[in-house]
């Protein structure tokens, strides 16, 4: 039996100010910083000894990690970042406020822009200003895998290869792994390891800062699940 524990970023100033975020490297907003310290204590008071550390290339999401680590104790443990647990990228919505877009296109399309399994945001080109082509962190991907906007389909199709090859064998081993990601990252992997089909995802959400603690049976089968809060 081995945990398994997924944690969305703490409050981030973009969720603040409500604007579609993505792949753009936003900072914990105090209140993030204040959950992602509480998600340590939580974690603490949970006993749970974790092997292995997960995240992203996003500062909200590292920063988060080492706030929890750190509250438990455990901000020696080995940690990976990928890019492939990056948020979604919300294509050219990126920076845009939530509630002016659905003033402006209606509440419906921004629902499906940011629910929908499949819909595509509006992309960004690689020379568009903002496009992650720019950024140095991304400069040893192909170019054809740096993303203009992805719905939660695409986002589970570059997320899964690194559960498959990197973590799945940790937690089929016995090892315990915190996985500390974004919103979108943690619902496909949660759609992925709980079978939840493509309608029924559009109502899972996940809150930002709360620990989500699995066990899982060698199979990789969920046995239990809580929310620490
Ligand atoms: O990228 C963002 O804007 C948020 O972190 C997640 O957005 P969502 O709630 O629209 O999926």
């Amino acid at each position: 039996m081995a945990k398994l524990v997924f944690i969305r970023h703490g409050q981030s100033e973009w969720n603040l100010s409500n604007q579609f975020t993505g792949w753009v490297d936003v900072d914990l907003s105090e209140e993030g910083v204040r959950q992602a310290q509480n998600a340590g204590a939580l974690l603490k008071q949970e006993g749970i000894e974790f092997d292995q550390a997960y995240t992203s290339v996003l500062t909200r999401a590292i920063k988060t990690l080492h706030y929890a680590l750190e509250g438990s104790g455990q901000l020696w443990i080995p940690e990976t970042k990928t890019w492939r647990l990056n948020e979604r990228h919300y294509g050219a919505l990126q920076g845009l406020n939530k509630k002016e877009t659905a003033e402006k296109y209606g509440d419906d399309q921004v629902h499906i822009w940011r629910r929908s399994y499949d819909t595509l945001p509006p992309l960004l080109s690689a020379d568009d200003e903002g496009s992650a082509a720019q950024d140095r962190r991304y400069a040893h991907l192909d170019p054809r895998a740096i993303p203009g906007g992805e719905n939660l389909k695409v986002t589970l199709e570059r997320v899964i290869p690194f559960w498959e090859d990197e973590i799945a064998p940790k937690l089929i081993d016995g090892k315990n792994v915190i996985i500390a990601a974004h919103g979108n990252s943690l619902r496909a992997l949660t759609k992925y390891i709980e079978n939840i089909s493509d309608d029924d995802i559009m109502d899972v959400e996940m809150a930002t800062g709360e620990p989500v603690v699995y066990d899982l049976d060698e199979k990789l089968n969920v046995v239990s699940k809580k929310k620490l809060n």
